[in-house]
């Protein structure tokens, strides 16, 4: 492998450290304890293990953690009802509604009916207007820790030119805007773009944000071009045994890893550093709600 990995576990430790530090000082010299809400709507066993995972992690950096765990039929009122509660409760400095949400309920609806200092998962349309005029907001987690990896790795990105592959709200297109505010010259490919491999094959930073397995292959990838793959997905391992899994990325990792100059891997790569994110956003919004400093180096 010629590329350098860049190590998204290895940084997500480094940010949650930081964290720790802020959420220390925080309870020493203010008296006062983030605390982050999680909001999981049905038993969908992978949301269960993300959700697991995220309420441990708060807890170790010296959070509080809420968990909030409502039947898969619960009506849109009801959860209206608790994100009115979450809003309205100063102990909640941060509110995270898992998606996808069951098919009845409305997404738009109810990421919206957080209030925007508290929505740390970046969704709220306020956050994402704030964002596209470049103006303080709450960040998505997946796009930031992704620009954190490549501001480390690369200093400035000013005037690289970028390849965000996937339109999504969630990633791509705040993705796109986080790279635009870094002076990158930026495109979005998707399903419908004309010749792919090509436009991909000129950029300097691909980020592979679609959900298809390994999808981009290491010949659309530039020589020494840096690659953020986001894909998580899990596929058949038969050669591990039977009914064995294991995780991919959306870009085939050893063929683009003979070509790129670094590339994150999956898992290891952006996975951790979307929760070490959601962390940051929580103390940045309770340093906010609280007039104080905001932490350096954890926000976009
Ligand atoms: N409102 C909302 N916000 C989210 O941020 C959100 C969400 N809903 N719904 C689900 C997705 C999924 N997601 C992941 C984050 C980290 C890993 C992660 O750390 N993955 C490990 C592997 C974990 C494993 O082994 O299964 C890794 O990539 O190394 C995975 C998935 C956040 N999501």
């Amino acid at each position: 492998m010629a590329a350098t990995l860049i190590d998204g576990k290895a940084f997500a430790a480094k940010v949650r450290g930081q964290v720790s530090e802020h959420v220390a000082r925080l309870k020493e010299e203010h008296g006062i304890t983030p605390g982050l809400a999680v909001v999981l709507v049905g038993e969908d066993p992978a949301s269960q293990v993300y959700v697991r995972s995220k309420g441990k992690q708060t807890v170790e950096v010296g959070m509080n953690s809420f968990e909030h765990k409502l039947d898969v039929d619960t009506s849109e009122a009801d959860l209206l009802a608790l994100i009115d509660q979450l809003n309205s409760d100063p102990a909640v400095h941060g509110i995270l509604v898992q998606l996808p949400l069951p098919g009845h309920l409305n997404e738009d609806l109810v990421i919206n009916s957080i209030a925007p200092e508290k929505d740390v998962d970046g969704f709220h349309i306020s956050n994402v207007g704030l964002l596209g005029t470049g103006q303080k907001s709450m960040v998505p987690c997946t796009p930031l820790g992704c620009l954190m990896m490549l501001r480390d790795h690369h200093g400035s990105l000013s005037g690289m030119d970028a390849v965000v592959i996937g339109r999504s709200n969630i990633v791509g297109k705040p993705m796109a805007q986080l790279l635009l505010g870094d002076s990158c010259t930026v495109t979005i490919a998707h399903s419908r773009t004309k010749d792919l491999p090509d436009v991909v094959r000129r950029a300097d930073i691909v980020v592979a944000a679609v959900g298809r397995p390994e999808m981009v292959p290491g010949d659309w990838i530039k020589e020494g071009a840096t690659v953020i793959d986001v894909g998580i997905n899990r596929i058949d391992a038969p050669e591990k045994g039977e009914g064995k899994t294991r995780l991919v990325g959306d870009v085939h990792f050893d063929s683009a890893a003979a070509r790129a100059g670094a590339i994150t891997p999956v898992p290891g790569g952006v996975g951790p550093m979307t929760i070490a994110c959601l962390l940051a956003n929580t103390v940045t919004a309770c340093c906010r709600a609280n007039n104080l400093a905001e932490p350096e180096g954890l926000t976009a």
